[in-house]
C-alpha cells in the first residue's frame, strides 16, 4: 500500500456538472509527485484547478477520473486513513468568532478522537508555535488577520499530520505576518518533517519556502521543478520588449538565433504584444533584438532587461502576471 512518496496522483481529472448540463473541467490530468518531507507549491492563475486539486487530495471531492494516493492512502477508497494523516488549512478563514482559540483547538482534537491530556499538550505546544498563548482565552473573532491564519495552521497541526495542506496561507496578510508564517512553515518541516503542499499566487512565497514548484494552468501542470532550475530553463537574462504590430515574422527569426534560449509572446491587449526573450547575456543582445524588432515593423513601447524570475517562468507558462508584493 505504501508508496515512497507522500503524495503521487496519477491521471487526475475532475469535472462540475453545471446545472444547466454543462460541465467545466477544472483538472485535466494532472500527475503529480511530492516526496515525503518535501516542500511542493502549487502555482497557478485563478481558476487553473489549484483549490479543485487540493479538495481531492483532502478527500473533500471526488475525482472524475485517476487515481490519488496521500500518505501511502488511495484518497477514494480509504478517505479515512488519508484523514487521519492529514492537516489543512483553506483559503477562507473557517473560524467560529464565537469560540476562543482554545476552544477551536480543543474541539478540532475531539473530532480526530484525541486523548484530554494529549489535546491539553498540543493546545499549550501549538500556541507558543504560533504566539497566541496570550490571546488564547480570547474570542477568535476579536483576532487581526494574521492571527487568525495563525490559529488555523496551529489547528491544522492539532492532529500531528504527516503532510499539510495548506491554500493560500499567507493570502491578504502584510508582509511582515506573511514572513511570519514563513518562518513556521520552514521549523515545521526541519523539526518535524512534515510533507507541505501549498497554493500560492506569490511568487516570493514559492521562492522563499518550497523545493519544489509545479505550476498548474488550465487544469494541468504546465511545468514542474526546483525554483532554480525553472529559473534556469529561461537563461541567464530576460529581455521584454513590449511591442505593436504582427511579431510572427520577428519571432521566427529570433527563435533560430544561438543566443536565444527561448522566445514566448503574450497579448496585451490590441495589437500589443509582450515579447519575452531569454538570451545568454542581456547587455549584450539587446542592440541587436531591438534592431530585428524594428526591421520586421513592430513598433517598440518599452524594453527591459533583468535577471529571470520565477515570475518569468509563470508568464512563459500562462501568459499571466504572477501577482507581486
Ligand atoms: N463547485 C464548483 N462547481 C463548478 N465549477 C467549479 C466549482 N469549483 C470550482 N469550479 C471551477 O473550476 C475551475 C478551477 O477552480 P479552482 O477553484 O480549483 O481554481 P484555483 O486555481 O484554486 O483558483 P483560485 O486561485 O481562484 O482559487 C474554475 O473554472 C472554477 O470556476
Amino acid at each position: 500500500m505504501q508508496t515512497g512518496y507522500a503524495i503521487e496522483t496519477q491521471g487526475l481529472e475532475k469535472r462540475y456538472s453545471m446545472a444547466d448540463g454543462q460541465e467545466v473541467h477544472a483538472v485535466r490530468g494532472i500527475d503529480l509527485r511530492v516526496a515525503r518531507g518535501e516542500i511542493y507549491a502549487l502555482l497557478g492563475p485563478n481558476g487553473a484547478g489549484k483549490t479543485t486539486t487540493l479538495s481531492i487530495l483532502t478527500t473533500l471531492l471526488l475525482p472524475s477520473q485517476g487515481r490519488a494516493q496521500v500518505a501511502g492512502f488511495d484518497v477514494v477508497t480509504h478517505p479515512a486513513q488519508v484523514r487521519r494523516r492529514i492537516g489543512v488549512t483553506f483559503q477562507e478563514v473557517v473560524l467560529d468568532q464565537e469560540l476562543t482559540g482554545r476552544q477551536i483547538l480543543d474541539f478540532h482534537g475531539r473530532l480526530y478522537g484525541l486523548a484530554t491530556a494529549e489535546r491539553h499538550r498540543r493546545i499549550v505546544e501549538l500556541a507558543e508555535l504560533v504566539e497566541l498563548s496570550h490571546v488564547l482565552d480570547r474570542r477568535s473573532g476579536t483576532y487581526s488577520g494574521g492571527m487568525k491564519r495563525r490559529l488555523e495552521l496551529a489547528r491544522g497541526l492539532m492532529t500531528a499530520p504527516e503532510v499539510l495542506f495548506l491554500d493560500e496561507p499567507t493570502q491578504g496578510l502584510d508582509p511582515q505576518n506573511r514572513a511570519h508564517i514563513w518562518d513556521y512553515v520552514r521549523r515545521l518541516r526541519a523539526e518535524q518533517g512534515l510533507t507541505l503542499v501549498l497554493t500560492t499566487h506569490y511568487m516570493e512565497e514559492a521562492e522563499a519556502l518550497a523545493d519544489r514548484v509545479g505550476i498548474i494552468d488550465q487544469g494541468r501542470l504546465v511545468a514542474e521543478g526546483t525554483p532554480d532550475e525553472l529559473i534556469g530553463q529561461m537563461g541567464a537574462d530576460m529581455i521584454h520588449i513590449l511591442a505593436a504590430g504582427d511579431p510572427a515574422a520577428f519571432l521566427a527569426q529570433v527563435q533560430g538565433l544561438p543566443f536565444v534560449t527561448r522566445a514566448d509572446h503574450h497579448a496585451q491587449g490590441d495589437d500589443l504584444w509582450q515579447l519575452q526573450l531569454g538570451v545568454d547575456q542581456g547587455s549584450r543582445r539587446l542592440a541587436t533584438l531591438v534592431a530585428q524588432a524594428l526591421e520586421s515593423g513592430l513598433q517598440i513601447r518599452e524594453v527591459s532587461v533583468a535577471r529571470p524570475s520565477l515570475g518569468d517562468v509563470f508568464l512563459a507558462y500562462t501568459g499571466r502576471q504572477l501577482r507581486e508584493e
